[in-house]
């Protein structure tokens, strides 16, 4: 019995094992380039044919969900969506329309939620996009944010002026001397002030001392220069997959 856990992001499909006893395997990632995000998962299934089951999330289109579920029940292969709603897991959602908030943001907050024992915190997941979603001890979710990720910001700039410029994120300094390391830089820079500018706008509406989890493609990144602590979980969503996966389980036994 091999189960997995996929998580297919905007840019990038991410998979780990569940063994028997309950613990994930280290986390893998696969960009999509220039294929299609169908072709990744496909090229999963293809890699794992002893799997049994898979606990799926995913922000893409109702198409790509329609092929999943077809390409699962070809292979007998058992599937869970997460999917995000008004309460699940010890989580409440504080979007107006709890649908339409993002199943990555709920499954981040799911396992924020019961990693952290509870606390008052803030989940940054710094992927393709970057989204910051506050979280009470009682698991009541108060909104949040959604801005450009860091390589997205740098690639629309570098795309609005024609392609004329480079890129690095290699040292980046705020007195930049070349034209790559200040967008880099200035990308870099903008991204983590934007981040402790919001958390530092959260904070007020709580009255303890909100705790920050850290996830997604440029976590580690954008860790080196926050100057708040965190807690870096680049495998986040995968710990709350296998908190749905487990209780799924049991709710079907
Ligand atoms: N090996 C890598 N290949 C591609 N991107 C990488 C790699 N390592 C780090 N990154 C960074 O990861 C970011 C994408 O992060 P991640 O995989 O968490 O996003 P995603 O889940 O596809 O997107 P989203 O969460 O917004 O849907 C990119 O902006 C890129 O800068
Ligand atoms: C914001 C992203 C793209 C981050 O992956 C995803 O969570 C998403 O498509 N969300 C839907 C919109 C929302 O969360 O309000
Ligand atoms: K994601």
């Amino acid at each position: 019995m091999t189960i997995l856990l996929v998580d297919a992001g905007n840019s990038r499909l991410k998979w780990a094992e569940l063994d028997a006893a309950g613990n994930a395997s280290v986390q893998q990632a696969l960009a999509y380039g220039e294929r299609p995000a169908l072709a990744a998962f496909l090229d999963l299934l293809d890699r794992y044919p002893c799997a049994t089951h898979i606990t799926l999330v995913h922000v893409l289109s109702g198409l790509f969900d329609d092929s999943v579920m077809a390409a699962c029940q070809e292979r007998a292969i058992g599937l869970h969506i997460a999917r995000s709603a008004a309460q699940a897991y010890g989580v409440v959602s504080g979007y107006q329309q709890p649908s339409t908030l993002g199943a990555d943001r709920f499954v981040g907050l799911v396992a924020a939620h019961h990693l952290l024992g509870k606390k008052a915190c803030v989940v940054i997941d710094c992927g393709t996009a970057i989204t910051l979603d506050a979280l009470d001890g009682d698991g009541r979710h108060l909104g949040g944010l959604i801005l450009p990720g860091l390589q997205l910001s740098a690639d629309a700039l570098i795309a609005r002026a024609q392609n004329r410029l480079s890129l690095s994120f290699e040292q980046p300094s705020v007195f930049a001397d070349a034209t790559s390391r200040a967008i880099g830089g200035g990308c870099l820079f903008g991204v983590v002030g934007a981040i402790e500018g919001i958390c530092a706008r959260m904070q007020p509406a709580f009255d303890t001392a909100l705790q920050y989890v850290l996830t997604g493609g440029d976590a580690q990144r954008l860790q080196t220069w926050l100057r708040f602590e965190c807690h870096l979980v680049p495998d986040l969503l995968m710990q709350g997959l296998r908190y749905i996966t487990e209780h799924e389980a049991c709710t079907r036994c």
